[in-house]
């Protein structure tokens, strides 16, 4: 089922919370070495089809990573398999140091890629006897995307990394993400177009539950068909 060159392949993916039907046939593919970005309207379903593909969130349908389903697997296994995740809420625990947190991602197994991570976030190195509350929340989504990438992943899976920070700091991020892509291929959920339109090789377009539009970051650049896609009016900010 995977489409050459694609890490991830989602099929048919369909997912309920409660009594509500959240996503209804979502198909998706991620290609290797490219960064993909989820875009749409709030409450659309973004985050709902990020942990569904990591098993959080019961659903039908296929998932597989580099050809092989995982859709039976339980969150854990996914990750074994090659999966990074950083949420929305980046969950850093702040009574812990820098260090501690990046710890709390070692695998068994495997050699921590610290040099890598100190290397892409040098801040980090320099705060790493830091409590994680003092951090900036710049500071914080570093570490978040630190821990993420501490083990030899084959997706990192990243949402929304730049709500509720402040322009300057959302372009910090995006400079790091921009590093983060050259080795590595990425799924993200972006709301900041011009966070999206400077990380995208491809687009997908999310509204209620199913993908109305996909193409290459492109897509971005033509605000009013991409209004048209999101489902928005001309007056409103895309
Ligand atoms: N645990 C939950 N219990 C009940 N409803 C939920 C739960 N999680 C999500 N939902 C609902 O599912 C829908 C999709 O939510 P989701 O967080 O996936 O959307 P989103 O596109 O990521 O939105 P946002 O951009 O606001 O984060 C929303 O209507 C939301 O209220």
């Amino acid at each position: 089922m995977t489409t050459i060159g694609s890490v991830l392949s989602v099929r048919h993916l369909s997912a309920r919370i409660g009594t509500s039907q959240i996503l209804h046939g979502v198909d998706l593919e991620v290609p290797r070495n490219q960064t993909t970005v989820i875009l749409g309207r709030n409450g659309v379903g973004k985050t709902t089809l990020l942990r569904s593909i990591l098993g959080y969130v019961e659903a039908s349908g296929d998932v597989e990573l580099l050809g092989r389903p995982i859709d039976r697997l339980p969150t854990h296994k996914r990750v074994r398999a090659g999966i990074a995740y950083v949420p929305e809420d980046r969950d850093v625990f702040r009574s812990l140091t820098v260090e501690e947190n990046l710890r709390l991602a070692e695998r068994a197994g495997q050699v921590p890629r610290y040099d890598l991570v100190f290397d892409l976030f040098p801040d980090l190195a320099d705060r790493r006897s830091q409590n994680a509350g003092s951090l900036s929340g710049g500071q914080q989504q570093m570490v978040a995307l630190g821990r993420g990438l501490l083990a030899e992943c084959e997706l990192l899976i990243v949402d929304e990394p730049t709500k509720g920070l402040s322009p300057r700091v959302v372009q910090e991020v995006v400079d790091v993400l921009a590093r983060v892509k050259e080795g590595v291929t990425i799924l993200m959920v972006e709301q900041n177009l011009s966070a999206a339109q400077q990380l995208a090789d491809d687009v997908v377009v999310i509204s209620e539950g199913t993908v109305v539009a996909s193409g290459t970051g492109e897509m971005l650049v033509d605000r009013d068909k991409l209004r048209g896609f999101l489902g928005v009016g001309r007056s409103e900010e895309v």
